[in-house]
C-alpha cells in the first residue's frame, strides 16, 4: 500500500501520533537521548512540549520529520507506519501532511512570500488548491496583507516573517504541525499576538509545540515535559 492510500486511513484515524519504545542515540557508546516507550497525540490535539535545554526537544521533532532514523521503537503517523516508507515516501509524506516552523523560519531569502508558499506547495506536489487564493487566505488568517505576498522574505520584519513561516507551515492544510521554539526573539505583547494566531490558524491540524517558557503552555490542550516522555537515562550510570 502506498502512502497515498494510506492518506484515506488517515482521515479515520484517532491518533495523529503514536509512538512505542522510541529509542535514538547520537553516538553508541552514550546513553540514548530518547527513549520514549510509549506517547500518543489525538487527531487535532495540540501539545506543548517542554523541557530544559539539552533534553531532546529537538532531536524529537527531528525523529517526528523522518530526518533523523530512529534506533528501534516505531513512530506512526496517521496510521502510517512512519518508519517503514522508504526516504523518498518519507519526503512526500513529510511534505503532504506535515507542516513545520522551525526556530529560525528557514524562509528563502531571495524569493517572494508567494513564491515561498509556492515552492512548498510544489514540493508536497500540490496541484489540487489554487495556491495563490489558499496564501491569500492564510495571510488574512495570519493578520497580514495581501501586498506581503510580492515582497521578497528578506526584507520582512522578523514578526512578519513568523507568520509567513506559519503560512508556508499551512500551505498544504497539513494534519500534523511541528513548531520549535519560534518566540524566542519575540517581546511579550507579540509573543500573545504570535501564539494567539497560530492557534486560531491551526485549529484543523494536531500541533506540537516545543519550547522551554513554560509561559506559553496556557495556549494548548495538553502540556508534557521532556523529562517524563523521555525515560533514556532511567537505570543507566
Ligand atoms: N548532532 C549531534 N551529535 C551529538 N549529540 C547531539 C547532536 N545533537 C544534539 N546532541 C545532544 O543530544 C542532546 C539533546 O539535544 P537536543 O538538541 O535534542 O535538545 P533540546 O532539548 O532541543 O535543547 P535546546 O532547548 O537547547 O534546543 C544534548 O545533550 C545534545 O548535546
Amino acid at each position: 500500500m502506498s502512502h497515498q492510500s494510506n492518506l484515506h486511513a488517515s482521515s479515520v484515524a484517532e491518533l495523529a501520533v503514536d509512538i512505542k519504545n522510541l529509542v535514538y542515540s547520537y553516538s553508541k557508546s552514550a546513553p540514548p537521548v530518547i527513549s520514549v516507550k510509549k506517547w500518543q497525540l489525538p487527531k487535532c490535539e495540540h501539545v506543548f512540549v517542554s523541557g530544559a535545554s539539552g533534553s531532546g526537544k529537538s532531536t524529537l521533532l527531528n525523529l517526528l520529520t523522518g530526518t533523523l532514523q530512529p534506533d528501534s521503537g516505531s513512530i506512526t503517523l496517521f496510521n502510517t507506519d512512519f518508519g517503514a516508507l522508504s526516504a523518498r515516501q518519507k519526503d512526500a509524506f513529510r511534505a503532504q501532511h506535515i507542516g513545520v516552523v522551525f526556530q529560525q523560519f528557514n524562509l528563502i531569502d531571495y524569493l517572494t512570500v508567494l513564491e515561498n508558499l509556492t515552492a512548498a506547495a510544489y514540493f508536497a506536489k500540490n496541484t489540487s488548491l489554487d495556491i495563490e487564493a489558499r496564501a491569500r487566505q492564510l495571510l488574512e488568517k495570519l493578520q497580514l496583507p495581501s501586498s506581503v505576498l510580492q515582497q521578497r522574505a528578506d526584507t520582512l520584519s522578523v514578526g512578519q516573517q513568523q507568520r509567513v513561516a506559519i503560512a508556508r507551515a499551512l500551505i498544504n492544510a497539513p494534519h500534523l504541525v511541528i513548531v520549535d521554539e519560534p518566540t524566542s526573539a519575540l517581546d511579550a505583547d507579540a509573543r500573545d499576538k504570535f501564539m494567539q494566531l497560530l492557534i486560531e490558524a491551526t485549529s484543523d491540524s494536531a500541533v506540537i509545540f516545543v519550547s522551554h517558557d513554560k509561559s506559553l503552555a496556557q495556549y494548548f490542550d495538553t502540556q508534557i515535559d521532556m523529562a517524563s516522555l523521555n525515560q533514556a537515562n532511567e537505570g543507566q550510570v
